[in-house]
């Protein structure tokens, strides 16, 4: 017989909460499936009506709607469920902030499945020619930036407003460089009616931010850069502001070091330069959303992965900013602003 022993000398939690966490991604793909959004969107309902409606069982309806109210998307009140505001802008299939689809399981996603293979090769990304880089870019991004649009709306409001923006610094020539959708200038143009940004990505990505500074009113504010950040000539001595919202950690240290020597000279006196970025702890042990960012890094691209703030210091410095301040804007990747220290 074993000596008595029962104890367990280690909280099981962070494991746990690993296996567990497929539930909440399932529930949501489930509940976009099955229609729920859309037939909330005509009007509130018990589960017996919903069941009814969309023709399945009433178990699983309650099972279904019981938890997406925990999962904090329904409302549910005397037995009458209704959308809260998120799954009405994000869950209801025809809104201009649509993200049903990606919880379907996305283009975003597909290199997680392949994790075991990528880490015995060294990666899976492959070398591609510039203008291989264009198209797979041109096809990628759209969506991923559909749902940064979202994501990093919030931040970049907390961005432009540490940033001065229609406060101390009215009237800024901003570069946005791989814009996407544009959020973090779009915040500087919401803030200050005299800004002027200049959007820098893809061609076929431009087209989209065109999009997004229309639907938000802003367009007028807005010129374009269209072409590779590595390749195309920023204008000498014009800028005040320089924005990097999550575009460095898919160049790698190298292309990033490049990159800002040549925003150095685009920007005039006093200009800045924003970075908005995942930082992970020099030891790369944490926060965790930084460090698993790095994994899809790995997976994605060929260079890219998570630097720390002081690496990112290092390599503004090396190129005369050698004055960097790091503010929390409530999100996963705080913002950097690098100056000259003269200025
Ligand atoms: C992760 S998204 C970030 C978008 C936006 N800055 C944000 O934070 O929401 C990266 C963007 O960089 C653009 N991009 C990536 N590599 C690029 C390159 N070499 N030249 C131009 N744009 C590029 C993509 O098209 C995409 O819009």
């Amino acid at each position: 017989m074993n000596s008595r022993s029962f104890s367990l000398d280690f909280d099981p939690a962070p494991l746990l909460a690993c296996i567990d966490s497929v539930q909440a991604s399932r529930i949501v793909r489930a509940a976009v499936d099955l229609g729920v959004f859309f037939e909330f969107a005509k009007k509130p309902g018990t589960a017996e009506e919903v069941a009814a409606a969309l023709g399945v069982s009433l178990r699983g309806t309650r099972a279904l709607l019981d938890s997406l109210t925990a999962l904090q998307l329904l409302g549910k009140e005397k037995g009458v469920y209704s959308l809260l505001p998120i799954a009405e802008a994000l869950l209801v299939p025809g809104s201009p902030d649509y993200l049903g689809d990606l919880v379907h399981g996305s283009v975003l996603d597909q290199e997680w499945d392949h994790i075991v293979e990528a880490v015995r090769k060294g990666g899976l990304a492959t070398a591609a020619e510039p203008g291989e880089r264009q198209k797979r870019a041109e096809e990628f991004f759209p969506q991923l930036i559909r749902f940064l649009h979202v994501a990093n709306r919030r931040p970049a409001i907390a961005a432009a407003k540490a940033l001065g923006a229609g406060t101390t610094h009215r009237g800024m020539r901003v570069l946005d460089i791989a814009c996407g959708s544009g959020v973090w200038s779009l915040a500087v143009a919401y803030a200050d009616r005299d800004a002027r940004i200049t959007a820098v990505d893809f061609p076929g990505v431009l087209e989209h931010t065109r999009r997004y500074g229309e639907r938000h009113g802003l367009a007028d504010q807005y010129e374009y850069l269209p072409g590779d950040i590595q390749e195309v000539d920023f204008p000498e001595n014009r800028f005040d502001l320089a924005i990097l919202g999550h575009i460095l950690h898919g160049e790698g240290e190298g292309k990033s070091r490049k990159l800002l020597r040549r925003l150095a000279k685009a920007l005039r006196r006093g200009g800045r330069i924003a970075i908005l970025e995942f930082l992970p702890n020099r030891e790369r042990t944490g926060p965790p959303e930084a460090v698993l960012f790095g994994m899809r890094m790995f997976l994605n691209t060929e260079e890219g992965g998570v630097y720390s703030a002081e690496e990112y210091a290092e390599w503004l410095a090396y190129v005369g900013f050698t004055k960097t301040e790091l503010v929390d804007i409530g999100y996963h990747s705080p913002l950097l602003i690098a100056s000259r220290a003269e200025e």
